[in-house]
Formats: structure tokens, C-alpha cells, sequence
């Protein structure tokens, strides 16, 4: 089986590149480890702050973004970074070649329960020239991104990567090195699964409610075939299903806080998903546009997501069409 540099070098990868995956890896081991210490280290539970989005912070939360942040800033490839966890970008090397974002850790919710989690990543190349320390540079629509990726912790911890040339699996093995298990991953067309928190059907658009009604009547009803529901609250375990078997996962915006055009942050969550989920042969829409062309205003600005299965996505924005 081979490793995850050698592998990307063999492919031709950006040899800079190799070098900040790798690094970034280093930190993902880190926490990997943070994980399963788990409550014999005490740091399960919350802590007494919020972060930006106002939501309150776990321990580990804190801990994963410190980690990250720490093994990120010592590389000089890193022109800066910006994190869920962290209010502002921040900036490391001046002449450093790539922005890195992150939500340091995917499916908070589940820390204390024990269900998986995930980091999820994205890499973009700084604009030339770029010395001040500006948080418009990080403000690139996510074709712009040249690689992306997520670790999810679960049973196994397995890194799920695309630089732009398909989509690969590779484990963490006892050695603690990452080893190739799937190679260009691709999502089945179609499929009889599907993920929405059903708790807010009462607050989605009409077109949302009548595309999962249509799916709750079976094969009776006009998609002529059983369902299936899974929702797991962690996305990067949402998505690594849907990469490994095919599926449909939204998470659509709703009426709880109408202002806000979904719960999923784009630059952290959206965007480095969409990428993986495009390159295996998926889509990813706002329901109403492709995610990866939206050109992001603010750092965290929040977005609608449904991704998935090419058929099941296409007939999904159906319902969302005018036409
Ligand atoms: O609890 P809800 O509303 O079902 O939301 C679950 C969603 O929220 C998230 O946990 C948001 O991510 P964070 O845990 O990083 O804030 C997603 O992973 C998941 O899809
Ligand atoms: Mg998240
Ligand atoms: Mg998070």
C-alpha cells in the first residue's frame, strides 16, 4: 500500500504542495490522538466561550484549532489561515505561498457521545504580491481552491483528498502513517438514501418539503422506490458515506433564522466538500447554483447544501426550477 506523499509525488502533485498536506497531516495525527484520549485526558464537555458564529465552544474544539493553527503557522509555505474557531484570519509567513481554511473539528455535537467526527480543509494559493495582511485574499470562489479534503475520525481514521485530479482514500495505519485504500473514488449515480435533519421540515421552502414528501411516499409515490434516512450530525461523516456509497445530504436553508442563507459555512465546509464531492463525479448545489461559484464575501459567511448523487442532486434542483 503506499503513502500518502509518495503516492501524490507519483502523480505529479506540486512538490509545495506534498509538503503543507503532509503537514497538515501532522496535525490530524495530533488530534486523532487528542480523540481517543477523550475523557481519561478530561477534555470532554464545553468550554465557557463562544466562537464568531456565537455557538459554544467544546473543549476539543479549542484544542484541534490550537493544533492546527500551531503546526500550520511553522510551516513557511503558510501565507495565513482562517478557522471556524478563530474571529479573524491569521497570518503567518509574508511570502508564504497558500492560504489554508478549516473547520478543526466537524460534528461538535457528537464529541461527548462518542460518534465521529471530522477536520474538514482548503487549500488556496495566495494572489502574488499579496504582503499586507488582508482578509480579502482569502475571499476566492472555491473552484479557485487546488486541493481539498477532510480526516474523519471514526472506527478508522481516513483521510478523504483531492488536488484537482479525482478523489482518494487513505487510512491511518499503527505506524502513523496515512496508506492509500481507495483510489478514485467515484459516487454512484443514483441511490435510495437520503440525510436532512427532518426536525426542521416545518421551517424549509415549499420546494424542500415537497422534494422529501415525495421521497417519504416510497414506492408509491412519484420517485417509484423506497428510501432510506440516515442523519448523522457530523458532515464529514455525511459525506464520507456518501462518497463510499452514493447518497444525498442537504442541509437546505430554513426559516429558524431567515437571514442567514443556511447553517454550513462556506469557506470551511461547503467549498472543500463540494470540491471532493465534483471530483468524484457528484454535485453540489445551493439548491439554486453550483457552491463552488459563489464568490464569498465574508469569512464565514454561512451557505445552503445539497450534494450528492449526480441523478438524485439533478432531481432535487428540479423541484427548486421555475421552469
Ligand atoms: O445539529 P444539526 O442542526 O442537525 O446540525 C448538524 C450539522 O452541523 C454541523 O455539526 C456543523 O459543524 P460544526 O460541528 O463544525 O459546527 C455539521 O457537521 C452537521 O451537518
Ligand atoms: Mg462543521
Ligand atoms: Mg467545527
Amino acid at each position: 500500500m503506499q503513502l500518502l506523499s509518495n503516492y501524490l509525488k507519483h502523480h505529479d502533485t506540486d512538490l509545495e504542495l506534498v509538503e503543507l498536506i503532509d503537514t497538515l497531516m501532522i496535525a490530524c495525527k495530533e488530534i486523532a490522538l487528542q480523540l481517543r484520549e477523550g475523557a481519561l485526558a478530561g477534555i470532554l464537555g464545553t468550554t465557557n466561550d463562544t466562537n464568531v458564529q456565537g455557538e459554544t465552544q467544546k473543549k476539543l474544539d479549542v484544542i484541534s484549532n490550537d493544533v492546527l493553527k500551531k503546526v500550520l503557522l511553522d510551516n513557511p509555505l503558510v501565507r495565513g489561515l482562517a478557522s471556524e474557531e478563530e474571529d479573524d484570519p491569521v497570518f503567518g509567513n509574508p511570502n508564504g505561498r497558500f492560504l489554508v481554511t478549516f473547520d478543526p473539528l466537524d460534528g461538535s455535537s457528537n464529541i461527548d457521545i462518542n460518534v465521529s467526527v471530522g477536520t474538514i480543509f482548503s487549500i488556496l494559493e495566495a494572489p502574488e504580491g499579496a504582503t499586507d495582511d488582508n482578509v480579502d485574499m482569502f475571499l476566492q470562489a472555491g473552484r479557485k481552491q487546488v486541493a481539498s479534503g477532510y480526516v474523519l475520525y471514526g472506527p478508522s481514521a481516513v483521510l478523504a483528498l483531492t488536488t484537482g485530479h479525482g478523489v482518494n482514500m487513505f487510512t491511518l495505519a499503527h505506524t502513523g502513517d496515512f496508506l492509500l485504500t481507495r483510489e478514485n473514488v467515484k459516487i454512484p449515480e443514483e441511490t435510495k438514501e437520503f440525510a436532512i435533519n427532518m426536525s426542521n421540515h416545518r421551517f424549509w421552502e415549499p420546494s424542500m418539503r415537497n422534494y422529501v414528501d415525495d421521497l417519504l411516499k416510497g414506492a408509491e409515490g412519484p420517485r417509484g422506490k423506497n428510501y432510506n434516512m440516515r442523519w448523522i450530525a457530523s458532515m464529514v461523516a455525511e459525506v464520507h458515506r456518501v462518497l463510499t456509497r452514493g447518497g444525498i445530504f442537504t442541509y437546505p436553508w430554513d426559516s429558524r433564522e431567515p437571514a442567514k442563507p443556511g447553517k454550513l459555512r462556506l469557506m470551511y465546509e461547503g467549498n472543500p466538500m463540494s470540491l471532493l464531492i465534483e471530483q468524484a463525479g457528484g454535485i453540489s448545489s445551493t439548491c439554486y447554483s453550483d457552491i463552488l461559484d459563489i464568490q464569498p464575501d465574508h469569512i464565514h459567511q454561512r451557505v445552503s447544501v445539497a450534494l450528492g448523487s449526480r441523478e438524485e442532486v439533478e432531481t432535487l434542483l428540479q423541484y427548486h426550477c421555475d421552469c
